[in-house]
C-alpha cells in the first residue's frame, strides 16, 4: 500500500471578470513610449468571462489554456497556443513575481466579444491573476497584483478594480470613485457587438493621423462626475463622449448606422465602446433597455442588455 496521504478532489478556482465600457474617454498626443495619455471614466458592466484554474500543465507547457465560448463570440480569434494568450502572460508575470513557475490548466468561458473594445482579453488576464493567486495560495498583495496587471495591458488594472472608476496615465492608473451617489447609481446599457473586431493599435494609429492636434493633458470634466452623481440617465446621456469614436467610425463606416439604429430604437444615446467596434446605448431603466434591445434585435443578430457598475474580478463558486 502506498504511504502517501490520500489526495482530495482536484481544487478548481473560478474567477469572473467583467467587460468595461468608457463612459468618457479623452485621448492626448502620444508619449515618448508611443502610448497615449488618457483621462477616462471606466464602467464595468454585467457581461462576463469566467476563468477557472486547476492544478495541471504538462512538462513542456506549464499553463495549458482551453476555451468555451458563447455563440456570439468568435472563438477562432482567441489564441490558445502556448505563450499566446494574455492568460499565459499573466501566469508568467505572477510566477516571476514569486520567483517560481506556475503550473495550471486554465479554462476560459467567454461571453465578452473578442477585439470588441470591451476589454475581454484584459478581463481574462485579471481573472487569471486572481485565480492563480488563490489556487497556488500566493497571497499576492493588491499593490503587486495591480502592478502586474498594468504590465499586462492598460485596461487590466481596471478589470481587477471594477465599478465606476477614473483611469489616467495610459489608462492603467485607476482610482475607484467613492462618492456614494456614483457608487450606488445603476445604469442600463444595450450592447451591440460587431461580427468583426477592430485592433486597438490600429485605432490609436489612425487617431494619430486624424487628430494630430489632440490635447496634451486630457481631463475628465467635472460635469461628467456631476452627471454620474445625479443618477439621471438623461444627464449622463448628454455627457457621454469618446475621442476614439470618430476614428472608429472612419475605419468602420457601418457603425454610423448601428449608432443611428440604437437611437431610432429609442435609446437615450449611443456611443462606441473604447476602441470599438461594439456600440453601447444608454437607456432609462431595465424595462426601457429590454424594449430598445427588442427593437434592435430586428436588425442586428446579437444584442445584449447589461447593467453597470458591477464588481471587478471576483471569485465565484461553480454549482
Ligand atoms: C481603448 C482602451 O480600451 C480604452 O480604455 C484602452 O486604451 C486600450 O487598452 P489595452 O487594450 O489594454 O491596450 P494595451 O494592451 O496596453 O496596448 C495595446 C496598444 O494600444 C495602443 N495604446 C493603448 C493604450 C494607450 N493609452 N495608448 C495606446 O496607444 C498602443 O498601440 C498599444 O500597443
Ligand atoms: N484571453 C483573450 N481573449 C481575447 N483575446 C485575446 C486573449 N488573449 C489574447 N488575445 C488577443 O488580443 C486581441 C484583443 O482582444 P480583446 O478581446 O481584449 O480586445 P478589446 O476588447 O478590443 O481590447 P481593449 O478594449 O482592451 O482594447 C485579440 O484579437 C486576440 O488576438
Amino acid at each position: 500500500m502506498s504511504s502517501r496521504r490520500a489526495v482530495g478532489p482536484a481544487q478548481a478556482v473560478t474567477v469572473r471578470a467583467p467587460a468595461k465600457i468608457n463612459v468618457y474617454l479623452s485621448v492626448g498626443t502620444p508619449r515618448a513610449d508611443g502610448f497615449h495619455p488618457l483621462a477616462t471614466v471606466y464602467q464595468a458592466i454585467g457581461l462576463y468571462d469566467d476563468v477557472t484554474a486547476r492544478p495541471g500543465g504538462s512538462g513542456t507547457v506549464p499553463v495549458r489554456v482551453k476555451l468555451a465560448a458563447a455563440d456570439h463570440v468568435d472563438a477562432d480569434a482567441v489564441p490558445l497556443a502556448p505563450g499566446t494568450n494574455l492568460v499565459h502572460r499573466a501566469a508568467e508575470l505572477l510566477g516571476a513575481h514569486h520567483g517560481r513557475r506556475l503550473r495550471s490548466d486554465i479554462s476560459i468561458s467567454k461571453a465578452i466579444p473578442v477585439a470588441g473594445g470591451l476589454a475581454g482579453g484584459s478581463a481574462d488576464a485579471a481573472a487569471a491573476l486572481v485565480a492563480l493567486d488563490r489556487l497556488h495560495d500566493l497571497q499576492t498583495t493588491d499593490e503587486a497584483l495591480l502592478a502586474i496587471a498594468a504590465e499586462l495591458g492598460s485596461d487590466v488594472p481596471f478589470s481587477l478594480v471594477g465599478g465606476t472608476a477614473q483611469g489616467v496615465g495610459r489608462g492603467e492608473q485607476v482610482t475607484a470613485y467613492v462618492d456614494p451617489a456614483i457608487v450606488e447609481a445603476a445604469w442600463w446599457w444595450v450592447v451591440v457587438p460587431s461580427a468583426t473586431g477592430l485592433a486597438t493599435p490600429q485605432v490609436y494609429a489612425h487617431f494619430d493621423r486624424m487628430r494630430p492636434d489632440a490635447h496634451e493633458a486630457p481631463v475628465v470634466p467635472d460635469r461628467v462626475l456631476a452627471a454620474l452623481a445625479s443618477q439621471d440617465p438623461t444627464s449622463l446621456a448628454a455627457v457621454l463622449h469618446n475621442d476614439l469614436q470618430a476614428v472608429a467610425l472612419d475605419l468602420r463606416p457601418d457603425l454610423v448606422d448601428v449608432l443611428a439604429d440604437g437611437e431610432e430604437a429609442g435609446a437615450l444615446r449611443g456611443i462606441v465602446s473604447g476602441s470599438g467596434p461594439t456600440c453601447v446605448f444608454l437607456c432609462e431603466d431595465a424595462d426601457h433597455a429590454r424594449e430598445v434591445a427588442g427593437r434592435l434585435q430586428e436588425q442586428h443578430p446579437v444584442v445584449l442588455v447589461a447593467t453597470g457598475p458591477v464588481a471587478g474580478a471576483h471569485r465565484v463558486e461553480y454549482v
